[in-house]
């Protein structure tokens, strides 16, 4: 679905990201963490064709009509009210008005927002336009969801229960993701692949972990799989290592 081989991304002379690898195949998540400064974000928007790549390429047979995007930031219009936010991107996709508000109430219903569609984002707390957001980007149908982030400003309660939204999308509609995030925990939770990066500036993919936990995935449940605590701890001491450097093991003299 999609592949980025050997990219390297620079600002100045100096990459701030080298050779970096990854693929994401239909129906699989895929999270991408890293220090901060690692170029997370940087390769997220090369792959949106947001930013520049100075070598190596970016593949995949998709259009662009098949990518949605979820930044932290959404994009909802603020004059405009949840439905009309979320048809609109439907309306430009050639449905008339009818069936578009038929189609982006459908969508509001499934992600748990029914009778709030005459809203306007000003009167939606933080959680519910983010599932609007989501709803005008599931609304298009894409094939493959690029995130950025996109629940970080939220309460932990109210962040599980839209990420458990998107779980259960992605698994229904067999969506590809690439996840930009700094929680390892929800990056394993959810991900059926997560990437390391390494410190910037020059930083690589140093390594590439497979997640054994079976899907359909409950983002609580999951976190008691036994293989959940392993992976997290070989995560979080690979991640201390790119940050400080591998750790000395002292021993007795
Ligand atoms: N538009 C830009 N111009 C110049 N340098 C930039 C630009 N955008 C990012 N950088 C630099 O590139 C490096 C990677 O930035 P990027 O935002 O991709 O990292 P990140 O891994 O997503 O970081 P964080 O985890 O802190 O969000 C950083 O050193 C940043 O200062």
């Amino acid at each position: 679905m999609l592949r980025a081989e050997n990219v390297t991304l620079s600002y100045g002379a100096e990459p701030v990201l080298e050779g970096a690898s990854l693929s994401i195949e239909a129906g699989q998540f895929v999270s991408l963490v890293g220090p901060s400064g690692s170029g997370k974000s940087s390769l997220l928007r090369a792959i949106m064709g947001l930013q520049e790549i100075s070598d190596g390429r970016i593949e995949t047979p998709l259009q662009s009509t098949d990518i949605g995007i979820l930044f932290q930031d959404d994009a909802l219009l603020p004059w405009r009210t949840a439905i009309e936010n979320v048809s609109l991107g439907l309306r430009l996709n050639g449905r008339d008005r009818g069936r578009a508000v038929a189609e982006a109430e459908a969508w509001l219903e499934r992600l748990g927002l029914t009778g709030l569609g005459r809203r306007y984002p000003r009167e939606l707390s933080g959680g519910q336009r983010k599932r609007v957001a989501l709803a005008q980007v599931l609304a298009l149908k894409p094939r493959l969801l690029l995130m950025d982030e996109p629940f970080a400003s939220l309460d932990a309660i109210v962040r599980a229960r839209v990420t458990q939204d998107v779980v259960n999308l992605v698994e229904s509609e067999g969506i590809g993701v690439l996840l930009v995030t700094h929680d390892l925990e929800e990056a394993i939770a959810l991900s059926d692949v997560v990437y390391l990066l390494s410190n910037g500036p020059h930083a690589h993919i140093s390594q590439r972990y497979s997640v054994p936990i079976p899907r359909p995935r409950n983002l609580v449940k999951s976190r008691s799989h036994p293989t959940f605590a392993p992976l997290y701890e070989r995560l979080w001491s690979d991640l201390s290592d790119v940050v400080d450097g591998p750790r000395r093991i002292r021993t007795a003299a």
